[in-house]
């Protein structure tokens, strides 16, 4: 297993975000946690990254205890958060320097190491333009690439394509495929989008109110709900209880999570 979490609990004040999550994931996998607004997922991948410490209960990635390891955690990990990390000031070509000093790659293999993250994300091209004269799929690309610029075993995805249009976020899917098939790399992504999940992840889990309430390949999960031909939308909305994004409700719930994922950072 190369990620595996043991009773893993972050509590805020009263609230359990993450309850007992007890989770593993194959070398190699694509992984989606899939769940309502408010189902823990963010806080999950906070945990795993390293950015949050748990309440209670541990996990592993890679070999290394998130809670005594978190240096040597940060070193095989690559994380791409909800909202956008790039700096729009600066070149693509300059954001990715500044990740290739963050990750300690040797200057020596600098350059060669961003040209071949940057023609491997289709935006070669587009190098030495300035971020925020790039389109939405561009600078999720080039998120992407900042995260894998070290060669990650684990590559963490906060809701990959969110604000997307359809084309960009095919582009998008092709390229995680690509970085598992060629990198080998595991991915672990949050998703409220069906059809992606169904389409990229060799594996889903579905929470709900912080706990793990399925986890299988999508095609088990059908046939587990005595559908083999249902959609995805059917086996959320059968082991959460909802439509989809319905848990929390409501403008204000969702604005405040907003709220509270942007402090987060
Ligand atoms: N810093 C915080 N302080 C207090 N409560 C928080 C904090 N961060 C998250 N929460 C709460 O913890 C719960 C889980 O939030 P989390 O962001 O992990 O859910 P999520 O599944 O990622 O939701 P979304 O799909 O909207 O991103 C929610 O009820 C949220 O309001």
């Amino acid at each position: 297993m190369i990620l595996q979490t043991s009773n893993l609990t972050r509590r805020y004040g009263s609230l359990v975000a993450v309850d007992h999550l007890n989770l593993s994931l194959q070398e190699g996998e694509v992984f989606g946690l899939l769940g309502p607004n408010g189902a823990g997922k963010s806080t999950t991948l906070k945990m795993l990254t390293t950015l949050l410490p748990p309440s209670e209960g541990s996990a592993i990635v890679a070999g290394f205890d998130i809670r005594h390891q978190a240096a040597q955690v940060r070193r095989v990990i690559g994380y791409v958060p909800q909202l956008i990390s790039a700096d729009g000031a600066l070149s693509g070509y300059e954001n990715l320097l500044i990740a290739a000093k963050l990750y300690d790659i040797p200057r020596t293999e600098r350059d060669q190491r961003i040209a071949a993250a940057l023609d491997f994300m289709g935006l070669s091209d587009v190098a030495h333009r300035l971020v925020r004269e790039y389109s939405g799929g561009m600078i999720r690309r080039l998120e992407i690439a900042q995260a894998i610029l070290h060669r990650p075993r684990v590559l963490f995805l906060d809701e990959p394509t969110v604000g997307l249009d359809p084309v960009a976020r095919h582009l998008v899917w092709d390229y995680i495929r690509q970085i598992r098939q060629n990198l080998g790399t595991t991915i672990l992504l949050t998703t409220h989008l069906m059809d992606e999940a169904d389409l990229l992840c060799d594996r889903v889990g579905i929470m709900h109110l912080g706990r793990l309430v399925a986890c299988d390949a999508p095609q088990a999960l059908k046939v587990a709900i005595g559908k083999p031909e249902a959609t995805l939308d059917e086996v959320f909305i059968h082991f959460t209880g909802n439509q989809l994004q319905t848990t929390m409700g409501g403008y204000r719930e969702t604005a405040r999570t907003r709220r509270v994922a942007r402090r987060l950072g």
